[in-house]
């Protein structure tokens, strides 16, 4: 200790170490600078000439994203950069789509951490090993969507019951705040599927699967507020942040329970549903996997990004009700032909199946890999305007000679999805657009929800297309088979029209704000047909 007073008691060696800790403040502010500058040669657009900072640009890019990107197609461009909050973003014109969608020197993986502080404490979802990734993605490819058949009937009786305690049987109409509560309700069922009946009516627990990504999303935001010398520290004070870590430790208290039980229970357990719990460690026997970890990353993927697309539907079945009495329709013939719900039943519904992908492609869920409520957006994290968030791990050379630089961040434009060329009045809702596309000949499978296209991005596309489509368009199917045959349902507001959604940057969330009334009904169908069992 004497020995450091000494130290600084000679007026060099403070005026030494006073320059030294300048330097890297300076350091750091100019490596945040020019993290901040445009990519060279690509053209910028939504940013003058003259203007010296980005703030103008990234307020332009928020308020007018669609417009910016449009605006540079217009100008003849097939890529050129925008500043989103966090970085300047290269927009690629979806023509690339095909060279680009499985390129190994994109990233999917390195977007996702950059833009969500991988290695920090409490951002644990964001910091798992390509390793890691894989067995999840097995795990869901080889086990999830194999088992959709016998989980038809099981996630039907827990829609059942999650609906009876949510919205209950009222006779009357009855408001609800649906698009707040529905998460709550898709975190339920989602996690009985992965989990078991135990740990999906924990309180504790959807809290947490519900919750995580929204404070993810704003700790995220708020962190990159400051400098990046300083984030290692500030992110321990930050609320959100604070959260997220206890949001971790909450699910590792509950799911490490859960094992231990079921390891002490070991054969006596063997007559129990198996989940995504037993099929990671299937998966995985030789690598070890941080299993609480992966199922708030499940979570992340799951809920919000199948809530949004529910509540999108609901607000078009409000919107336009003409749709709602042919989709009953639907189930009656199919429930009539099959007895009782299957897998292959949900694929029959055709027209429930067009009713999603005609919302899903006018209001694209937002690839954040979820879409938490609207509060929490600054503009963050890309798609729907823009699909594809990627992060070039080299230069990567595209066929006309165009170079994506090294380090940087891109997203491909997904505005084919409302083009004119490629769906007439793209504009206007047309519930059975695919429907009546799948009359065709020769186009009765292509235009499946679940079909991932260069012209419908909502589920992404190529190497990284979402793996959870298929349990999601079941599960989803199934969710709105129970309302559609047990309730009414129509705004709260007399007359309105279907809510447009917010923009913000590249981001469209629909509008959580709208109070949707809710009347129970008498079912064409034996509800035993559901799996139901009569009190
Ligand atoms: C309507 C519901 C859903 C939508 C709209 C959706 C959308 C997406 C999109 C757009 C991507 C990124 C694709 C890309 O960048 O190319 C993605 C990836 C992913 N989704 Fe989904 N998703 C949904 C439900 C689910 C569910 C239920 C699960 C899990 C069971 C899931 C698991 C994943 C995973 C693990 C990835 C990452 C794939 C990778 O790393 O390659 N998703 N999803």
């Amino acid at each position: 200790m004497t020995l450091v007073a000494d130290l600084f008691d000679n007026t060099y060696v403070l005026q030494g170490v006073l320059v030294a800790v300048a330097l890297v403040i300076l350091s750091s502010f100019s490596r945040d600078l020019a993290h901040g500058l445009p990519y060279k040669n690509i053209p910028v657009v939504g940013r003058g000439n003259w203007e010296i900072s980005n703030k103008k640009a990234k307020n332009r890019f928020m308020n007018s994203a669609r417009e910016l990107i449009m605006q540079g197609f217009e100008q003849g461009r097939t890529m050129f950069q925008v500043m989103f909050s966090f970085a300047p973003v290269i927009i690629l014109h979806p023509k690339y789509l095909n060279e680009i969608k499985s390129h190994p020197d994109l990233s999917f993986m390195e977007a996702n951490k950059k833009a969500f502080f991988a290695g920090y404490p409490g951002f644990d979802a964001f910091s798992g090993t390509q390793e890691d990734r894989v067995v999840i993605i097995d795990m869901i490819n080889k086990k999830l969507t194999q088992s959709l058949g016998p989980l038809a009937i099981p996630l039907s009786r827990e829609t059942s019951d999650m609906l009876k305690k949510s919205l209950g049987e009222p006779k009357d109409w009855e408001c609800h705040s649906f698009a707040e509560e529905l998460p709550y309700m898709v975190a339920r069922i989602s996690s009985f599927i992965f989990m078991g009946d135990k740990i999906c009516r924990d309180e504790a627990w959807i809290n947490v699967s519900v919750n995580y990504v929204i404070d993810a999303f704003i700790a995220a935001r708020d962190l990159r507020l400051w400098p990046s010398i300083l984030q290692p520290l500030v992110h321990w004070f930050l609320p959100r942040a604070k959260a997220m870590r206890k949001h971790i430790r909450v699910a590792r208290q509950i799911i490490n329970e859960e094992l231990e039980t079921r390891a002490k229970l070991g054969e006596k357990d063997a007559d129990r549903r198996r989940d995504t719990l037993d099929w990671m460690r299937d998966i995985n026997e030789k690598q070890p996997l941080d299993i609480p970890r992966a199922q708030i990353g499940l979570s992340l993927a799951a809920i919000h990004t199948t809530s949004n697309l529910v509540t999108n539907v609901l607000y078009d079945l409000a919107a336009y009700p003409e749709y709602i009495q042919p989709l009953r329709d639907e189930i009656k013939a199919i429930m009539e032909e099959d007895g009782v719900l299957k897998k292959t039943s949900l694929t029959k519904m055709k027209m429930m199946d067009s009713v999603l992908k005609e919302s899903q492609r006018m209001n694209p869920v937002s690839m954040s890999k979820s879409s938490p409520p609207l509060h929490v957006f600054h503009d963050d994290i890309l798609t729907n305007a823009a699909s594809l968030h990627r992060l070039a791990s080299k230069d990567i050379r595209l066929s006309d000679g165009l170079t994506i630089p090294k380090g940087a961040n891109m997203v491909v434009s997904a505005h084919t999805m409302t083009e004119e060329s490629v769906y007439p009045e793209a504009n206007s809702y047309d519930g059975f657009r695919f429907y009546k596309i799948r009359q065709e000949p020769g186009q009765e499978n292509k235009h499946q929800l679940v079909m991932a296209s260069k012209d419908h991005l909502g589920f992404g596309y190529g190497v990284h297309a979402c793996p959870g489509r298929f349990f999601a368009s079941n599960e989803i199917k199934i969710i709105l088979t129970h309302l559609l045959m047990k309730y009414d349902f129509k705004f709260a507001e007399e007359g309105r029209s279907r809510p447009k959604s917010f923009e913000l940057g590249t981001e469209i969330v629909c509008d959580h704000r709208v109070k949707l009334l809710f009347k129970a009904r008498k079912p064409e169908i034996d509800l035993s047909c559901l799996g139901e069992t009569s009190q």
